[in-house]
């Protein structure tokens, strides 16, 4: 049982490297002796997925990808949130040229990870709407922490979620569930997400978490490393190829979505309802 020993190593706590000390928003962690990474999302208060925070989980990608890494697993720094998924500040009364930046690293990061050569997993500690829930359904494999919450919820916000958050979805729901959830904007908490394939597993804590992103990837061990990462990329290459085309365009629907004065408004209630929700505790 190979990869139950690589898993058990990791989560002794067992020899770790730490290889990035570069990017300030995000750490990997490369154990020895399993050669899997651990990429680590730190940006408090809610790793709300802003410019900088994509650059340095590009960055983090390219360097799993480069530094021969066996896996890596996706996860945060917070005990409470995976990742808020877009920081909405960066789409409410933007500078444009910023946003632009934005958007485009956006597409940048999911292109990396979605179309990752090495085998991923999210360890799903905290909650992961939007954004979120974009980064843990472009993992080959999602293991979530109990009483959170997981979904595309654009819809509540006014928004659409662009087709390809859609086709990471699909890569892991039917049709059917996914095209309501969508339409919902419905947030799965993590008994829902379970019954209807959103994630894998269920894990009691972050280390059993990683634990179990760890056994996923250790199923890889005894598989030809190619073979396995051309399969992969054939899965996922219509889905890549279709936002490569389209990336002119998919930014240019996005920056006249967020200049609507109707969105403003919309996202400025939204905002306002996150700062209550704070001060009422
Ligand atoms: C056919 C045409 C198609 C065209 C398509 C083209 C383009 C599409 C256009 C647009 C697509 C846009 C896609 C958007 C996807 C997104 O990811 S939008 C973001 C969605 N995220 C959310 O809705 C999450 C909101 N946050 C929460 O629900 C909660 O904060 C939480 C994550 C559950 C955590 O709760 P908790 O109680 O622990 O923390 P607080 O709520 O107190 O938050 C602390 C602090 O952080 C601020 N904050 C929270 N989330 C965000 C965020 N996403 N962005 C920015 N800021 C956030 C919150 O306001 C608090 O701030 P403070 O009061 O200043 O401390």
């Amino acid at each position: 049982m190979l990869h139950t020993n690589l898993s058990r190593l990791l989560a002794s706590g067992g020899p770790k490297r730490l290889i990035s000390t570069v990017n300030k928003l995000t750490t990997v962690e490369v154990n020895d002796k399993t050669g899997i990474a651990i990429l680590t999302m730190n940006r408090p208060p809610v790793n709300g997925l802003n410019l900088e925070l994509l650059q340095d989980l590009k960055s983090s990608i390219d360097e799993i990808e480069g530094n021969k890494s066996r896996g890596l697993i996706l996860t945060s720094s917070s005990p409470t949130i995976f990742s808020a998924g877009l920081d909405i500040l960066e789409m409410y009364k933007p500078d444009m040229d910023r946003c632009r930046a934005f958007w485009s690293q956006l597409q940048e990061t999911w292109l990396a990870l979605y179309g990752s050569s090495v085998p991923t997993a999210a360890a799903i500690n905290g909650h992961s709407p939007a954004g979120g829930c974009l980064l843990a359904t472009s993992c080959e494999y999602r293991v979530m922490v109990p009483k959170f919450t997981i979904g595309l919820n654009e819809t509540q916000l006014g928004m659409i979620a662009p087709q390809w958050f859609m086709s990471a979805f699909l890569s892991v729901l039917p049709q059917r569930e996914a095209e309501r959830a969508l339409n919902q904007g419905r947030m799965f908490t993590t008994e829902e997400a379970l019954r209807v394939g959103l994630i894998d597993e269920t894990a009691n804590s972050k280390e059993e978490a990683i634990e179990k992103c760890a056994a996923f990837i250790g199923t890889f061990a005894k598989v030809n490393p190619l073979a396995r990462s051309l399969t992969k990329q054939q899965f996922r290459a219509a889905d890549l190829q279709q936002l490569k085309n389209g990336r002119k365009e998919d930014l240019e629907k996005f920056l006249f979505t967020v200049s609507q004065p109707a969105l403003q408004k919309g996202l400025g209630i939204y905002l306002e309802g996150l700062k209550k929700k704070v001060k009422k505790q």
